[in-house]
């Protein structure tokens, strides 16, 4: 009996789990694994939303074999073309020949630069409406969330909105499937690290989108991404957290993130931690970078409103691994956050010096002064290192407001 699992009557969850692949994009570690999700529309039409990587399409083939059996698929609704979700096109169009492949002018660019012309394109536009029977699905073109062509499926009697990766995580999907069957603190957090690491450099696009929808105000009842758990008891706590995230708004809170090979910056950031708890400040979160995985430490930052950075100095610059985390802040042109810096040198350094370059780039707000200790801080650091600790909880404290988690 093969796994498939229904949203409504007559409306199909049919993705599938990958707990092979190591990195998402050969970038994000995948430690819980990863789901492509696909659904299925048995109606006097069938439509088929998305498909999966091409290394599960076998799987994904046997799913849709198993609902219709003897029919076909009529249409192929292409809500994105990253291949781990347009990796089954080929596979579909061979076992269902006369299918139409749906999608918007960008997405047949694409799949033609992908995989190579095909016949049956059905071309929409913003607003479209296509009619399978009893269900009719209509379209919302939402550019650069997260590629140029891609767009959203809202089907309008069930009000259901598959909305490709937005709204999506990491994670596979264990046996629960919606989201009222699994522990949300989990797939929360994968959903910030899969939105900061990989849609959120495009937060406007993703204001823009979530406005048509408002607009639209088509009153979702089911947000149906294609990865991770489908939304059906409170969708709106997943679209408000986007709105949350893209928005650049924050949780009270401090990530303080160093690089250090001997212990003496390491030292540092447990001084400031310390001073910060001291302070009242409850969300710590300190990380060697050379030991968490960048996307941990942007999925943090995107939530908490103080970072602070440290450094020792390394071959005249900053240590290697802070390197990429900073890399990865400014390419995501994150906004609005308070910054402190430290680190330490033993000759002409190089760490602090670079961190105060970045911080005249990125222009968030700098707390306290930059302290560079020589080769281990010493009492008259430690001292600077407290006047930021300081500053930073007076800031966020005086600006605390009351942002309870969106989906408890
Ligand atoms: C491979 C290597 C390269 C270094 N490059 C520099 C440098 O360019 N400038 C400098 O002032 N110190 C340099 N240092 C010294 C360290 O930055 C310094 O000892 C620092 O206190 C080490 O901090 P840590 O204990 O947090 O690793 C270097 C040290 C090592 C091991």
């Amino acid at each position: 009996m093969i796994n498939t699992v229904k949203i409504t009557e007559a409306i199909h969850f049919i993705g599938v789990n990958d707990r092979e692949t190591y990195l998402f994009e050969n970038l994000w570690p995948l430690d819980k694994g990863v789901s492509y999700n696909s659904y299925l529309i048995n109606d006097e039409k069938v439509a088929v939303i998305d498909t999966v990587k091409n290394t599960k399409m076998d799987a994904f083939i046997e799913k849709i074999e198993s609902i219709i059996g003897g029919r076909t698929v009529d249409y192929l609704i292409i809500n994105h073309m990253e291949p781990d979700h347009s990796g089954a096109i080929k596979a579909v169009k061979e076992k269902y020949p006369d299918v139409m492949i749906v999608g918007n002018k960008k997405t047949f660019e694409f799949l033609e630069n992908f995989y190579g012309k095909m016949k049956n394109y059905y071309i929409i536009d913003d607003g479209d409406i296509l009619d399978l029977g009893q269900h009719k699905l209509q379209f919302y073109l939402t550019p650069m969330v997260h590629w140029p062509e891609t767009m959203m499926t809202f089907e309008t009697t069930k009000k259901v909105l598959f909305s490709g990766d937005a709204f999506g995580g990491f994670g596979t999907l264990d046996g629960g499937v919606f989201d009222d069957e699994v522990n949300l603190e989990f797939y929360t957090n994968e959903i910030r690290r899969y939105y900061s690491n990989i849609v959120g450099k495009y937060g406007a696009m993703v204001q823009k989108a979530l406005k048509k929808l408002k607009d639209a105000d088509i009153d979702t009842k089911v947000v149906a991404p294609t990865h991770g758990p489908v939304w059906r008891s409170n969708p709106s706590c997943i679209i408000d957290y986007y709105d949350r995230w893209s928005r650049s708004a924050t949780e009270e809170g401090v990530v303080i993130v160093y690089g250090s090979m001997y212990g003496n910056t390491q030292k540092m950031a447990d001084f400031i931690a310390r001073k910060l708890a001291e302070k009242g400040i409850k969300n710590i979160r300190i990380y060697d970078a050379s030991k968490t995985h960048v996307s941990y430490i942007i999925s943090d930052i995107w939530r908490f409103k103080g970072v602070i950075l440290g450094s020792c100095a390394y071959n005249t610059g900053l240590f290697p691994a802070m390197e990429t985390v900073l890399h990865k802040i400014e390419n995501s042109q994150l906004k609005n956050r308070y910054l402190g810096i430290f680190g330490t040198a033993s000759w002409s350094g190089g760490g602090v010096s670079n961190l105060n370059q970045f911080a005249e780039r990125i222009k968030w707000e700098k707390l306290g002064e930059s302290v560079e200790a020589k080769s281990s801080p010493k009492e008259e650091e430690f001292e600077k290192c407290q006047v930021i600790a300081e500053e930073m909880a007076i800031k966020l404290i005086e600006e605390r407001v009351d942002q309870p988690p969106l989906c408890e």
